[in-house]
């Protein structure tokens, strides 16, 4: 389908924005569009623009908010997004298409840059075309939420698509019936809203930030100041269905003189969130009765995909509908409005459609990457938080059921995104992202050439601590000490927190969840030191610390990309493809030593006393010295891989020096080359999108490299995993479809192929590549600290 000149057909939600997430793939947009959108609101201003995929080879929505307060910023953000293109022969003029009350009030603000037009849209007209586009358009972008059901996606049916409810919650709310395309109107609305619960959570609790607020709901107990029916009765009032546990009077409990007025921030926010939205889950339910609808969708920014807030949406219209209506919910829901303006058809574009002309030009990938680099004075933070366990749930619960409407390929990866802009690397005047759902993937497969058989079947973990009462303490105490080690750190201003409250929430919650499972270690389900490790990133992301050591990967990505050069040449001029292979593995090896997440290595690293050459010498190869002469003389005497699957470890060293000098051997070998790396980040582990500019980098400095880059040789992609360990059935479905022909997997480091995966077996020919950087682990395998793990085994051909 056509929308404003773009083509829709096809639309998937992908994980990968130069590596990041959340955005929408458009494989079948061709041509560049120069225009970006934007819904400005009450509270929040939110940015919908395209930037077309390398080669060409489609368009990506990207999807981004500001506060309104910052509306300068946002501004700033457009036009530097529509920047450069204007000196082109023959195009248009850029386009900023913009609705919400801000497009009136910030009039003259939008139009301060004359070489771009602006376009003011109807709000409730964008809302609603938004809406339609993403039901019928994006796959997978409707969805229930029910608690054991986090996330189950919904077939747009074509017949009973009409009428529906859509309840937008932004700063106020508006209740829209929609009979058709264009054909809406609005039935009702509240001012009990998101701006309201911002407000008062603002003037009872003094904190400003929204997702620091959502955060606080999740410790909240509401019982403390509102009001239970049990508080009443002493009991269930069953007799007109009121349970003793239902809120009967909504911080009707703060008078009670027992509390000694002793509120607690948490609670408070807890209660309130539960009345915003109790509130208008039962206007939607009556409206929706008054007007004879069952489809109710629940948008605007205040949602954020936020678990608490969804629930109680769902559980009031199922509650008043007596289970007859359920709640719908939107992936994009912040971003009706921008989206329709987006999509917004102009005369234009559609006179330039019917004549098979092309559409005028475009904001391109570079340009779309203004967004890391908007001058000198704009620092870019993203921050994503991840629930990794709701979407997992969601992934197991949607068990691969696809929309195939419009004969559209469609697979849906991620939760919407918002990336910070702030002036002089300040975040706090800017939108974070809480989505709770943020970032994961949907559909999360197992890698085909794990061999798991019923007598043999796969299981991630090495050691399960579940079994092993002593082995339990010892990894929650090295947890607690390692979480220590990362105090160190930040108290040497190594970390990127964004303000020290952040750290202090992230550590109260961590070792609050060690306290826990040391008393009761089965609390959360079977541990292991994945899980541990796994926990301490849930609890960052928590708290909004998204990638703490995003300054340090930086600092030792870029000093090792400036040691390639000499590397490559050295390797290059060594004669024996074998002594040449061999020093490669060793160089994987000594890059492994570059592990941020191991407290015997932090102080050395911390010091700079550590460099590749050190660190190879620190190494002891042991029986890994046979097992590697294996893999060579397979590489030597065998024929060539036809594809290898690298699952990489860390950033700087480890990746730069180690791991990408060895796919370049491959490569140049013959062998086509994906690297899996994690999607989002995880202690010092490098991301699929600093991969990406690393792999760019690389190529800038070698013709191997760059041929194979530019030959679809050598290929990044995302494992969708935000962890440290690795779990061979949980892979992004892109990685599992680009896996298909492997003949080599390859595993590097200590979390992904000594604590996970040290057992695995695979079909194909497999290498494992870590370091012993850790005591107990050594002891676990009978190793020592410091020795290497090569394991080569070839393939079980099961
Ligand atoms: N990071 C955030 N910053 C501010 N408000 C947020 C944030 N995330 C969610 N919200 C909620 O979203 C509301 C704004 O929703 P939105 O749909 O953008 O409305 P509007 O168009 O009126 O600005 C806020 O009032 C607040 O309740
Ligand atoms: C988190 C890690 C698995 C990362 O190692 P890598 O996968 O990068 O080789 C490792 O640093 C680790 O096990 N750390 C916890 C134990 C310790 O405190 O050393
Ligand atoms: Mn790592």
């Amino acid at each position: 389908m056509m929308f404003g000149g773009i083509n829709s057909t096809g639309a998937i939600i992908d994980g990968i924005k130069k590596g990041e997430a959340n955005d929408i793939l458009l494989p079948n947009q061709k041509e560049r569009v120069q225009k970006v959108a934007v819904d400005i609101g009450g509270s929040l201003a939110k940015v919908v623009y395209m930037t077309s995929g390398p080669r060409h080879q489609g368009g990506r929505l990207h999807f981004t908010a500001f506060e309104t307060d910052n509306v300068e910023q946002c501004v700033k953000f457009m036009h530097k997004l529509l920047d450069g293109d204007d000196e082109r022969e023959g195009t248009e003029r850029p386009v900023i298409m913009a609705t919400g009350g801000g497009a009136h009030r910030f009039r003259d603000l939008l139009s301060s840059e004359r070489r771009v037009e602006i376009r003011v849209e109807d709000e409730m007209e964008s809302l609603t075309a938004g809406l339609n586009f993403l039901i019928r358009e994006v796959a997978d972008e409707v969805f229930t939420y029910a608690e054991d059901r986090p996330m189950e996606f919904v077939e747009a049916g074509a017949e009973d698509e009409f009428p529906y409810m859509l309840v937008n919650i932004g700063s106020g709310v508006s209740i829209l019936r929609v009979a058709g395309e264009g054909q809406f109107e609005r039935i009702s609305g509240t001012s009990l809203g998101g701006g309201t619960l911002w407000g008062l959570l603002h003037l009872l609790t003094g904190e400003r930030s929204f997702d620091a607020m959502l955060g606080m709901t999740k410790s909240g107990d509401n019982t403390k100041v509102d009001m239970m029916v049990g508080d009443i009765y002493g009991n269930d009032y069953g007799k007109i269905g009121l349970k003793a546990s239902n809120i009967a009077s909504s911080m009707g409990g703060v008078y009670r003189k027992t509390l000694d007025k002793q509120y607690d921030d948490a609670d408070i926010a807890r209660s309130l969130l539960y009345m915003v939205s109790n509130n208008i889950g039962q206007i939607a339910y009556l409206n929706a009765q008054l007007h004879g609808i069952r489809r109710i969708y629940f948008g605007g920014y205040f949602i954020r995909g936020h678990p608490l807030t969804m629930h109680t949406l769902s559980y009031a219209i199922n509650f008043w509908s007596k289970g007859q209506m359920s709640a719908l919910f939107l992936r994009h829901e912040g971003f009706l409005g921008a989206t329709g303006a987006f999509f917004k058809t102009e005369p234009r574009a559609e006179a330039a459609e019917e004549n098979g002309l092309e559409v005028a030009a475009d904001v391109s990938e570079e340009e779309g990457a203004v967004a890391d680099s908007l001058g000198a004075a704009m620092a870019a933070a993203t921050t994503h938080r991840v629930e990794e366990r709701v979407a997992a749930d969601a992934a197991a619960s949607t068990g691969g059921r696809r929309r195939g409407r419009r004969g559209t390929a469609a697979a849906a990866k991620t939760y919407s995104f918002t990336e910070n802009f702030s002036i002089a690397g300040s975040i706090t005047d800017a939108v974070g992202s809480l989505g709770m759902l943020d970032r994961a993937p949907a559909r999360l497969m197992a890698l085909p050439q794990l061999a798991s058989s019923a007598a043999q079947p796969y299981q991630p973990d090495t050691v399960d601590l579940t079994r092993a009462p002593q082995l339990q303490a010892y990894w929650i105490s090295a947890m607690e000490r390692n979480t220590h080690g990362l105090l160190e750190l930040a108290a040497d201003g190594a970390l990127e927190l964004g303000g020290e409250a952040r750290l202090t929430q992230f550590v109260a919650l961590y070792l609050d969840h060690l306290r826990r499972l040391r008393e009761r270690p089965l609390a959360y389900g079977a541990m292991s030191v994945r899980a541990l490790l796994g926990l301490r990133e849930q609890c960052l992301h928590e708290v909004g610390l998204d990638d703490i050591f995003a300054s340090i990967k930086r600092r030792e990505t870029d000093a090792a990309l400036a040691a390639l050069p000499p590397l490559l040449a050295h390797v290059d001029a060594i004669s024996s493809p074998r002594d040449r292979l061999r020093l490669l593995l060793h160089n994987v090896l000594a890059g492994n030593m570059f592990d941020w997440g191991s407290t015997a290595l932090r102080g050395a690293l911390a010091n700079g006393s550590l460099d590749l050459e050190r660190a190879r010498d620190q190494i002891t190869w042991r029986d890994s010295f046979a097992n590697a002469d294996r893999f060579l003389d397979r590489v030597d005497h065998g024929p060539a891989y036809a594809r290898a699957l690298v699952f990489v470890d860390n950033s700087g060293a480890d990746v730069c020096l180690g791991v990408l000098p060895f796919a370049r051997f491959l490569v140049a070998h013959g062998t086509s080359v994906v690297l899996a790396a994690n999607s989002r980040p995880a202690l010092n582990d490098v991301t699929e999108s600093e991969l990406l500019a690393i792999v760019r980098r690389a190529a800038l400095v070698d013709e191997c490299i760059a041929q194979a880059v530019d030959d679809g040789r050598l290929v990044v992609c995302g494992t969708g995993s935000s962890e440290p360990c690795l779990d061979l059935r949980k892979l992004d479905e892109r990685l599992v479809r680009l896996s298909h022909g492997a003949d080599l997997v390859v595993i590097v480091g200590m979390g992904r192929a000594i604590h996970s995966n040290y057992h695995a077996r695979f079909s194909c020919d497999s290498l494992k590549l870590a370091v012993f950087k850790n005591q107990m682990a050594a002891d676990a395998a009978g190793a020592h600290i410091y020795d290497a793990l090569c394991k080569y085994v070839p393939g079980s051909g099961t």
